[in-house]
């Protein structure tokens, strides 16, 4: 088989640009332009909490594509501000060769940080949720306790004198300046990287796992990848923290500052980077505010986290996130448009036939298939029916690389198909949606489905970093095909609402558009129609049809008879795990064991 690159004529998108993660831009500069008035008020204490609150907000933009983008619950981060604040502190003092200037000594900090970032996060790709979230803690500890063991080079309990930067930052504000001046960079660094496919990635990942590796995202290397970026973010906020407090012992560092961080994002809202900005001033405020409250402000965080979480579940981002609001318009149809897939899937080299030989399956005393024997042919559509827990399924489950068969083969044409790896089908153009939709809830529709041309990007997550021209081209083709796959299911006019607030059927036909974006030589659809009325339904199969005119293999696991009478070329019906019946739907229709089995008198 021949995978089908091959580029096709896009067309610009109709509707308005979907909203980045810098949009709308006014609130950024607002608290920009408030912070970098303070010293007009000459005001060195406002100065000195203007500058912690940059250099806090330089440690949550990388945070928080780990914890807001990806759901890892990194609770330990102070470990990296420590980290990166020794490094920085010890090689400008010169403790363990000759001294550094502060600029470059922050540059090791940042290298030392992106290393020790990968180690903190290493333990994600195994562990989950609280698991993870101990180990963090866990590492935060044996860095405390290095720093204070390892007197000859950190000064122990006494601590070390912080870094001077070069002037003009060698003022109360020129350090200010100098944070804020970090603070934008990151802002901009991170935005870029979660509106790119990696961001999209890690939101597919916390969110719809399964659907982020049917669309070819690889885990760890995109994990790795963002530990190592907000590790290094997290060390060059150390160093600048060293900078600022001019002396560093390791009661620094303390639990309720990363509990700060942690907490900023979490209030902030998960996929956003406003929400945790704001998250990040709050905090940083409240103590300040709350001056005479000091010995509470732990209690105060629990106190904001509780009230946040029960008044505004999605954090400030989702209450300000108009999208959550905007009214989507009443008795809207799904109404496909089938020539849009022509631009959308062009002319392809049509793929070989798909093969399963023989597969064997079992759960453990269950034989969940039995030795099925199943073609699919490009440019057909071939149902798969079958009673309930006959093994339709576990069949699309073995041929998507989810589970492994025990025995039997896959091949297409005369290439084998490799058991397992499903984050390898998304690359041999095997699309599929799901028995429950997946979904990334908070995403709009049209990034959504944007999740499923992942495959596609050729920028490297640097080019993603600094938004080079390549990365911007690719993102604008996916857009834009993105949008033909929505008009071609007839979800375009949805493109821009919030996945959460769309209808069952619309989230199905939203499935369809994102296994479209893959180009899909086969497309593995399970129970696409289940949930659907029945013009919709009608809808679906002219569609269906419509796609596999274009060339791609179609295997469709249904119960509504009608409609794979009604589309299918071929017809598989499995029973028990093994095929019953195999042949034209007017063949299945009038077999008398399918009849008795399943269809029903
Ligand atoms: N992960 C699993 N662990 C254990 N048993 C499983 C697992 N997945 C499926 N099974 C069992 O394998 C058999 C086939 O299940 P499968 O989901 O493939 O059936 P199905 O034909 O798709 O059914 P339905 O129409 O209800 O979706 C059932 O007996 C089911 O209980």
């Amino acid at each position: 088989m021949s995978a089908t690159t091959d580029t096709v004529p896009l067309r610009a998108g109709i509707l308005p640009k979907v909203a980045g993660p810098l949009s709308p831009l006014w609130p950024f500069l607002l608290l920009l332009a408030i912070a970098a008035a303070v010293p007009l008020t000459g005001n060195a204490y406002w100065g000195l909490i203007a500058t912690r609150m940059a250099i806090y907000w330089v440690l949550v933009t990388g945070l928080n594509l780990i914890v807001g983008y990806a759901g890892q619950l990194a609770i330990g981060y102070v470990a990296l501000l420590s980290v990166g604040a020794y490094t920085t502190s010890v090689l400008a003092a010169g403790n363990v060769a000759a001294p550094l200037p502060a600029f470059a000594a922050l540059g090791c900090a940042g290298v030392v940080g992106a290393v020790f970032g990968v180690i903190v996060g290493l333990p994600a790709l195994r562990l989950r949720t609280f698991y993870f979230a101990m180990t963090t803690l866990g590492f935060a500890t044996i860095v405390n306790q290095i720093t204070l063991a390892w007197q000859d080079v950190t000064g122990g309990g006494i601590g070390i004198t912080g870094p001077e930067m070069p002037a003009p930052f060698d003022t109360t504000w020129g350090l200010l300046y100098l944070c804020l001046g970090f603070a934008v960079v990151c802002t901009w660094l991170t935005a870029n990287v979660a509106r790119s496919r990696f961001g999209r990635a890690l939101v597919a990942v916390r969110d719809a796992e399964v659907a982020a590796e049917a669309s070819g995202i690889r885990k760890p290397r995109l994990l790795v990848l963002v530990f190592m970026l907000a590790g290094a973010l997290a060390a060059i906020a150390g160093g600048l923290f060293a900078t600022l407090q001019t002396y560093i012992t390791p009661d620094a560092f303390t639990f309720d500052l990363s509990l700060l961080f942690f907490i900023a994002i979490l209030i902030g809202g998960r996929g956003s980077i406003l929400g945790p900005l704001l998250g990040t001033v709050i905090l940083t405020l409240l103590p300040e505010i709350a001056a005479p409250l000091a010995s509470w402000s732990t209690s105060l965080y629990a106190v904001l986290l509780l009230v946040i979480v029960l008044a505004m579940p999605g954090g400030i981002a989702a209450m300000i996130d108009p999208r959550s609001r905007r009214k989507l318009p009443a008795n809207r149809v799904i109404a496909p448009r089938a020539e849009a897939l022509d631009t959308l899937l062009g002319q392809r080299t049509v793929p070989e036939p798909m093969r399963l030989l023989g597969i064997v399956l079992a759960f453990g005393g269950v034989r969940a298939i039995d030795g099925v024997d199943l073609t699919v042919a490009p440019g057909q559509v071939h149902g798969l029916i079958g009673p309930n827990g006959s093994g339709k399924t576990t069949t699309l489950n073995v041929i998507s690389g989810y589970y492994r068969p025990e025995s039997g083969g896959m091949a297409i044409g005369a290439a084998p198909l490799p058991a397992g790896d499903p984050e390898g089908r998304a690359a041999l153009r095997i699309a599929r949606t799901f028995q429950t939709p997946r979904l990334i809830g908070e995403a709009s529709v049209l990034e959504n489905v944007m999740i499923g041309g992942t495959v596609d990007g050729t920028a490297g997550f640097a080019e993603a970093l600094f938004s080079l021209p390549r990365q911007r081209a690719e993102e604008r083709d996916l857009e834009a095909r993105a949008r033909l796959a929505l008009a071609a299911v007839g979800l375009a006019d949805l493109a821009g609402a919030r996945a959460d607030r769309l209808q069952h059927s619309e989230l199905r036909f939203m499935e369809i558009a994102r296994a479209l974006m893959l180009r899909p030589s086969f497309l593995l659809l399970d129970e696409p129609a289940a949930g659907l009325s029945t013009e919709e339904i009608r809808r679906l199969g002219a569609l269906v049809r419509a796609i596999s005119r274009h060339g791609t293999g179609v295997l469709l696991v249904e119960h509504h008879a009608d409609l794979i009478f009604d589309i299918c070329d071929q017809v598989t019906v499995l029973n028990l795990g093994k095929v019953l019946a195999a042949g034209t739907p007017a063949e299945i229709r009038v077999h008398k064991e399918v009849v008795s089995a399943y269809l029903g008198a």
